[in-house]
């Protein structure tokens, strides 16, 4: 257990900023034993044969999926069993359901039991900051700051795959930070569940897929879910040069998923 290898998938995106933080990141184990890291790029199935997790980078959604299928990896990211980590556009991939795709629509991989509004925070000048208080972090008490380029927002949580763990939440943003950009592909009645289609490419929700309607709280503070050994954030640790959101995926995700831990 004391070398893994953690794979970014490198189709486009922020992929290089993911690999130079797992490069100079320190892990212990429960023996307090540090892991040796291998940052592996994924472009190919060969690679992503080599790795014990994976990163999922922000950049554009469509574009990764159709790079994913074009380079062979969608399929087998689909069947993947290992850790995710989805990070903004990595985020959208993860999810089961997004509004505001693209004309064409969205592949996603429908590993966590979440549907995401893209670009729900507006455009790129509407991009913020905002202090994070992470569950399971190092220094926990210290806030971590989350970098929202374009973010997609949380719009509902799904009921549950069977088989599956539930839904936790990870991480929220703090609640003067409010939601109210009118040019983001949803409104206000969509994030209690109501689907509003806004954009082409838009598919309404089944019947049988209907939202847990009783969610009391604006889930657009929602901003970094686990499921199981996935994890999605909304935003960018990996343009901070705060590598804790790292180490916790490595020392709470990865290292336990390891057939050697579970001796
Ligand atoms: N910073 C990001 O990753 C932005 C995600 C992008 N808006 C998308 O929908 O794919």
């Amino acid at each position: 257990m004391n070398k893994i290898t953690v794979g970014v998938l490198a189709l486009q995106g922020g992929f290089h900023e993911h690999l130079n933080t797992l490069a100079k990141l320190k892990v212990a184990d429960s023996s307090a034993a540090y892991v040796t890291i291998v940052p592996q790029a994924v472009k190919t199935p060969e690679d992503l044969s080599l790795c014990d997790a994976l990163i999922i980078p922000g950049g554009e959604s469509t574009t990764i999926a159709l790079l994913a299928r074009l380079s062979g990896l969608l399929e087998l990211l689909k069947e993947y069993e290992k850790p995710i980590w989805g990070t903004c556009a990595g985020a959208i991939l993860l999810s089961r359901q997004v509004v505001g795709t693209k004309k064409g629509g969205q592949e996603v991989l429908a590993k966590m039991d979440v549907k995401v509004g893209r670009n729900g925070w507006g455009s790129q000048v509407e991009s913020f900051e905002a202090d994070l208080t992470v569950k399971g972090m190092k220094d926990e008490s210290r806030p971590f700051k989350g970098v929202f380029i374009r973010a997609p927002v949380i719009l509902s949580l799904l009921p549950t795959t069977p088989g599956q763990p539930p839904v936790e939440i990870v991480a929220r943003l703090p609640d003067e930070i409010t939601p109210s950009h009118e040019s983001a592909p949803f409104s206000a009645v969509d994030a209690l569940g109501i689907c509003v289609p806004s954009t082409p490419g838009y598919l309404p929700t089944p019947p049988n897929e209907r939202e847990v309607s009783a969610q009391p709280e604006d889930l657009r503070h929602l901003v970094a879910l686990r499921q199981g050994n996935h994890l999605l954030t909304t935003f960018h640790p990996e343009l901070t040069r705060d590598d804790r959101f790292h180490e916790l995926f490595v020392r709470e995700f990865v290292l336990p998923s390891l057939p050697e831990a579970k001796e």
